[in-house]
C-alpha cells in the first residue's frame, strides 16, 4: 500500500522524464519484427528493483517520525546552548535525509543492458560500419608519461574495426615535443602490433599490458617484444633527457617537425601544432594494410586567453577532427583509459548502428575501472557508486551520467537538442558536412590549423549552446546534464570484460586533491543558473534531477560527516546527554536509520563486484573525505566565486614512486606529503579517541549511566575504529609515509583549544 502510494506520487512528478516504465528501453529489439531479425541487445529492470521500492517507503516512514521528534525537541530546547546543538544536529540529519533520497532516485529503475555483438552482421555489414573519431587529451608529461599516453592510442587503433575508419586525435595541452616523439615512435611500432593482434587475436591490446600479462612465447611475440622495449627505451631516453638527441632524429622531415618548437615556444605561449603522424590513404603497416589516421594536435596558447582546460581542448578536438574527417560517431578516451577489450567498437554498434537510437541517445557511457588499485581500494578511488552502481539507474530514468571518458558519442549531440539542432559558424564544422579532401590536403589543414586558433571561439557559441560545456571543473559532468536537460537521452553499458581500464591515484593526497578539484566543479554547477534543483527539475524531473543533485551537492555530505565527529564527542567529554535514552522508544530509530542506511549501500557494492574489506574502506574515506577535500574544495569554491583565488584544473599524477607503491600495495596508508586538509582529519581522530576513553572511565566510575550515552559512545568508536590508520600513522611509524610530526602537532593544538572553548 505505502509502496504503490510512493510510487504513484514519484510517477506524478517524474511525468516529464520517459524512463523504462514506457517499456521501449525494454523490449529486446527486433524480436518482435516479422523478419525475426536476432536482437543486438536487451535491457532488464534489476531483480532487487521491488525490494528497494517498498524499503523506500518504511525508511521514508522511519524518516518522517524521525523528523517529527526532531522539531520536537528543537521547539522544547531550554538553554540556548542545547537549542544551538538541537539545531545543528537538526540541520546535519536534514542533508543526511536529502542525500538518503538523492540515492533513492538511483534506486527506484536501475537497469542493466546485455549486448549481442556476434548477431551483427546479419543485420550490418563490415563496409557500412560508421567511422570513428577517438579523442585522447593529455596535459603534461611529467605527471602523464608518454609511454602511457601511447599505450593508450595503441589499443585503440588496434580495435577490432577496419581501419580505414577509425582516426586517433591526441591533443596535448602540455604542447610537448617528446610527447610527439612518443607518437612518431609509437607509429613505427604500430605498423608491426597492429597486424601482430589481428593475426593472434591478441585480446589485450596495449602492449604494456600484454606484456606484463602471462602470454605465450612464440618467436613472432619475442620479436615484437624486442620492437616495442626498444620504442620504449628510444621514449624514455629522450624523457630523461629532457630533449630529442639528434641521433633519435631520423630524417629531415622529421627534423622540420621538430623545429616548431622555437626558443620561444612555452607551454603557455605557443602557436598551434597540427602532425598528421599516419594517414589511412598513404601509411601502411608490415603486412601491407592501412592503418588508421593518428593526427596531433598541441591547440594554441597564449596567456591572455582562458584555455579551459579539459573542456577547451575537447572543443579544439572537435573542431579538428570534424575539418579532417568528421566521424558521426566520436570515442573520447583520458590519456590513462586504455582499451581492455578489441570488441568494444562492435559493441557500441549493437546501439548505434539503429540510426533511431542515434537520432536520440547522445552517448553511450562504459564505466571506468582502474588497474593497479591494491587488495582492498584502501583509498576507495574506484568510486563505484559513480561509476558503476548508479549510472544503472541514471539510464533506467532515461539518461546515464557522463565521467568524461570510456564514453561514445553521437557527434550531433554536441550540436543543440535532438530536435533543435544549433548550427556552427562554418558549414564545415556542421555533423552533416562531408569531408571529400584527404586529410593532408593544404586547404585542409590550413582551416584544420585556423579553428585550433585560442581565439577563434570569441563571438561564437562553442562551450555554451555547442560542443563541451564550459563553466565547471567538471566538464564531463556539465555537459552530459546539459545535454539531458536539452532532451538527450543516453545510456550505460557495462559489459562483463571491462571495455577500458585506467591509473587511479595510489597516494591519500593524490586522490584528496582530485576529488577537491571536482568539489569545486560540482558546486560550480550545483549553485548556477543550471542548478538540478531549479532549473534541472523542469527539464528532467524530478528524480533524474534528485540523482543529478547528489552530485551537485555532493560535497554537503562534509556538513553532517563534520557534526558527527565533533559534536557527539565534545558533548560526551563534557558529560552532555544529546540523543535519547536506550528505554526511549526514539531510541530506536537510530540504529534502525543507521543500518538501514549502511546495510543497503553494502549490499548495493557487494553487488558490483565488490567484497567487504573493499566496502568497509569504502566508508572510511567517505568519512575522511568529509573532513578533508569535501571541507576544503568547498571553500576553495566559495574564494573562487568571491574573485579572490583561480583555482585551475591540476592534473591527477599517473606517476608512480616505487617506496610509495610499495606501502600502497601493503595498504599502508600514506601521508608523507604534508597537506592541510590533513588537519581536521587528525582532529577529529584525536577528539573521537578522548571521548571514547574519557566517555568509559566515566561510565565505569559509575559517573553516569551508560544507558543515556550509548549513541555518543557508539559514535566514537566508530570514529576511533576508522581512524585506526591514522593513530598508526601518527604514534609508531617510521616510514616516509607517516603522519608529518608539524600535522600531529597543530591537530592537537586545535583539538585543545576546541575542548577548551566547548
Ligand atoms: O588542461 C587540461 C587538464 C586536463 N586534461 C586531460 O584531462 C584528463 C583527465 O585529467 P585527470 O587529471 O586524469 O583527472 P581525473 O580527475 O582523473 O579525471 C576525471 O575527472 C575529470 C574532470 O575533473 C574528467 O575530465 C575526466 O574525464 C575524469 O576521468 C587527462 O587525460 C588530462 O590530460 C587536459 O587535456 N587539459
Ligand atoms: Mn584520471
Amino acid at each position: 500500500m505505502i509502496t504503490s502510494i510512493f510510487y504513484f506520487i514519484f510517477s506524478q512528478f517524474d511525468s516529464r522524464t520517459t524512463p523504462p516504465r514506457n517499456m521501449e528501453a525494454l523490449r529486446p529489439k527486433g524480436r518482435t519484427t516479422a523478419t525475426h531479425i536476432p536482437p543486438l541487445h536487451t535491457a532488464q529492470l534489476l531483480p532487487i528493483v521491488p525490494f528497494n521500492r517498498v524499503f523506500a517507503s518504511v525508511y521514508l516512514c522511519a524518516l518522517l517520525a524521525f523528523f517529527y521528534h526532531h522539531l520536537q525537541r528543537l521547539i522544547s530546547s531550554t538553554t540556548p546552548i542545547s537549542s544551538f546543538i538541537n539545531l545543528i544536529l537538526f540541520i546535519s540529519d536534514l542533508v543526511l535525509a536529502f542525500m538518503w533520497s538523492t540515492a533513492q532516485a538511483a534506486r527506484l529503475y536501475p537497469i542493466q543492458r546485455k549486448e549481442f555483438p556476434e548477431n551483427l552482421d546479419k543485420v550490418i555489414t563490415r563496409s557500412d560500419y560508421p567511422a570513428i573519431d577517438v579523442f585522447i587529451c593529455t596535459a603534461d608529461p611529467s605527471k602523464e608519461p608518454p609511454m602511457s599516453v601511447v599505450n593508450t592510442a595503441l589499443s585503440v587503433m588496434s580495435y577490432d574495426y577496419p581501419t580505414e575508419k577509425l582516426s586517433v586525435y591526441v591533443s596535448d595541452d602540455g604542447g610537448s615535443a617528446l610527447t610527439l616523439f612518443a607518437f612518431m615512435e609509437a607509429a613505427k611500432f604500430a605498423a608491426h602490433w597492429l597486424p601482430f593482434c589481428r593475426e593472434n587475436n591478441i585480446l589485450q591490446r596495449s602492449p604494456e599490458s600484454y606484456f606484463e600479462s602471462n602470454y605465450s612465447t612464440s618467436s613472432q611475440t619475442v620479436e615484437i617484444k624486442k620492437l616495442y622495449e626498444s620504442m620504449k627505451m628510444r621514449v624514455e631516453h629522450v624523457m630523461e633527457k629532457g630533449k630529442i638527441n639528434d641521433e633519435y632524429i631520423r630524417s629531415h622531415e622529421e627534423c622540420q617537425v621538430f623545429k616548431q618548437w622555437t626558443h620561444k615556444f612555452t607551454i603557455a605561449n605557443h602557436p598551434t601544432i597540427i602532425q598528421v603522424i599516419l594517414a589511412n590513404n598513404k601509411s601502411k603497416d608490415a603486412g601491407g594494410n592501412f592503418m588508421p589516421n593518428l593526427i596531433y594536435i598541441s591547440r594554441e596558447k597564449s596567456s591572455n586567453t582562458h584555455h579551459r582546460f579539459k573542456a577547451g581542448a575537447s572543443n579544439v578536438l572537435l573542431r579538428v577532427s570534424a575539418i579532417m574527417t568528421n566521424a558521426p560517431i566520436i570515442l573520447v578516451l583520458d590519456c590513462d583509459m586504455y582499451s581492455n577489450d578489441p570488441q568494444t567498437l562492435l559493441r557500441m554498434l549493437c546501439y548505434y548502428s539503429d540510426p533511431k537510437i542515434r537520432s536520440k541517445y547522445s552517448y553511450i557511457q562504459f564505466p571506468q575501472y582502474f588497474h593497479g588499485v591494491n587488495k582492498n581500494d584502501m583509498y576507495a578511488c574506484q568510486f563505484k557508486r559513480l561509476f558503476q552502481i548508479q549510472p544503472m539507474g541514471f539510464d533506467g530514468l532515461g539518461g546515464a551520467n557522463h565521467v568524461g571518458t570510456n564514453c561514445f558519442f553521437s557527434r550531433r549531440a554536441f550540436f543543440g537538442g535532438p530536435s533543435n539542432f544549433v548550427s556552427p559558424e562554418i558549414p564545415e564544422l556542421s555533423p552533416s558536412h562531408v569531408v571529400d579532401k584527404p586529410i593532408q590536403s593544404s586547404e585542409v589543414m590550413a582551416l584544420a590549423y585556423h579553428v585550433a586558433g585560442c581565439n577563434y571561439e570569441n563571438q561564437t557559441t562553442w562551450g555554451y549552446k555547442m560542443g563541451y560545456r564550459y563553466g565547471s571543473l567538471v566538464e564531463d559532468f556539465f555537459t552530459g546534464y546539459q545535454l539531458r536537460c536539452e532532451g538527450w537521452r543516453s545510456m550505460f553499458c557495462n559489459p562483463y570484460r571491462p571495455a577500458f581500464l585506467g591509473n587511479a591515484p595510489i597516494s591519500l593526497v593524490d586522490s584528496l586533491n582530485q576529488q577537491k578539484r571536482w568539489v569545486v566543479g560540482v558546486l560550480e554547477v550545483g549553485f548556477s543558473k543550471y542548478s538540478p534543483i531549479i532549473y534541472g527539475i523542469r527539464r528532467v524531473g524530478l528524480l533524474m534531477s534528485l540523482l543529478y543533485s547528489q552530485y551537485a551537492f555532493w560535497p554537503i555530505w562534509s556538513i553532517p560527516i563534520t557534526t558527527y565527529a565533533f559534536l557527539p564527542q565534545l558533548a560526551l567529554i563534557n558529560q552532555v546527554r544529546i540523543f535519547p535514552k536506550v528505554s526511549e522508544p526514539w531510541f530506536l530509530l537510530y540504529p534502525f536509520l543507521f543500518l538501514g542506511a549502511y546495510g543497503q549501500d553494502y549490499f548495493d557494492f557487494v553487488s558490483a563486484k565488490g567484497t567487504f574489506q573493499m566496502w568497509w574502506n569504502d566508508q572510511r574515506i567517505w568519512t575522511v573525505r568529509g573532513v578533508s577535500c569535501f571541507m576544503f574544495g568547498s571553500l576553495e569554491f566559495l574564494l573562487k566565486s568571491l574573485g579572490i583565488s583561480t583555482l585551475g584544473f591540476s592534473v591527477t599524477s599517473k606517476v608512480v614512486d616505487d617506496e610509495q607503491s610499495k606501502r600502497y600495495d601493503q595498504g599502508i596508508f600514506d601521508f608523507g606529503v604534508p597537506s592541510p586538509m590533513f588537519v581536521p582529519l587528525t582532529m577529529a581522530a584525536l577528539i573521537n579517541l578522548v571521548a571514547l576513553i574519557l566517555g568509559l572511565a566515566q561510565v565505569l566510575k559509575g559517573g553516569n549511566s551508560l544507558e543515556g550515552l550509548v549513541i555518543q559512545m557508539f559514535i566514537a568508536g566508530f570514529w576511533v575504529v576508522n581512524c585506526w590508520p591514522i593513530y598508526e600513522a601518527m604514534v609508531y611509524r617510521k616510514d616516509n609515509g607517516k603522519l608529518p610530526v608539524k600535522i600531529t602537532l597543530t591537530a592537537a593544538f586545535l583539538t585543545w583549544a576546541l575542548y577548551i572553548v566547548a
